[in-house]
């Protein structure tokens, strides 16, 4: 992150225990405004784990703050609409809903217990979240559509786009480009730096590493729940740990 920028997102010690499993030992991330951090590493290292705590669904110790705000004691909800958003390794969408409707399961609703003139107020708003939200990734022409009607690669933009839905400071994606052929992931990496230069920190998961090291500023490297390197792209690609435990040979970003 540049020096002359405070993190949006900061850890510091965060660690999950599961049972005999330490699911993240002392992880320590920054995450500054408009910056895309990849978090890589093996299967099983850690990764949805360090995303389940900082979202407020993983019971964890450490200290986890959004923009100088404690967060380690806040409950998930309340995580959410203080705009840390993430997606879910399993984030289909709902097949039988148009793209606007799978957002609208997003919108929140508590401002709607308000008085009864109110709602009409609150549901234009909720359109025009969800209206930005889709153009964010450039589907804006594509809200009444169903997902059976768009490619795979559109369709995980959309899932992107869903956690995008009201205030969102911080965008953690985990595996958004699962299951992409190299041209749309790299048309999803394109949407994904054009999100960023909006303003939202993004920490992205992803095991398609032309993918994280194209679209990433900087790399943090898990391993058995500790980060074991971090870096731009090419440093951590050029670590011999970092090859060691994850990458088997050299990238080349
Ligand atoms: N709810 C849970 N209860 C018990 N153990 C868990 C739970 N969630 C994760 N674990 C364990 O914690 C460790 C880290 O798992 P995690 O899913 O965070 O890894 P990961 O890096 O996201 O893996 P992958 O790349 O396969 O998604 C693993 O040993 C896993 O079995």
């Amino acid at each position: 992150m540049p020096d002359d920028l405070s993190p949006l997102l900061l850890t510091r010690d965060v660690s999950v225990q599961y049972g005999g499993v330490r699911a993240n030992d002392a992880v320590c991330v920054e995450v500054g405004p408009a910056e895309i951090v990849g978090l890589i590493g093996p299967n099983g290292a850690g990764k949805t784990t360090f995303v389940d705590a900082v979202t407020g669904f993983a019971p964890h110790t450490g200290t986890i703050e959004l923009d100088g705000v404690r967060l380690d004691a806040v409950p998930a909800h309340r995580r959410r609409r203080l705009g840390l958003a993430r997606t879910w390794q399993s984030g289909e969408l709902f097949a039988d809903l148009t793209l606007a409707e799978n957002l609208a399961v997003s919108v929140d609703r508590t401002g709607l217990r308000g008085v009864l003139s109110d709602l009409g107020r609150r549901r234009r708003e909720a359109g025009q979240e969800i209206e930005r939200a889709l153009s964010l990734v450039g589907l804006e022409e594509m809200a009444g559509r169903r997902p059976d009607e768009l490619s795979l690669g559109r369709q995980k933009l959309a899932g992107v786009a869903r956690a995008l839905v009201g205030s969102t400071r911080v965008l953690l994606l985990d595996e958004p480009a699962a299951g992409l052929d190299t041209e749309e992931s790299a048309e999803f990496g394109r949407e994904l730096r054009r999100i960023a230069a909006s303003g939202p920190g993004v920490l992205l998961i992803d095991h398609d590493m032309t993918l994280v090291l194209e679209v990433c500023h900087r790399v943090y490297v898990m391993d058995f729940g500790k980060i074991i390197a971090s870096g731009t792209p090419a440093d951590v690609s050029a670590d011999p740990e970092v090859v060691a435990a994850y990458l088997g040979s050299p990238v080349i970003p």
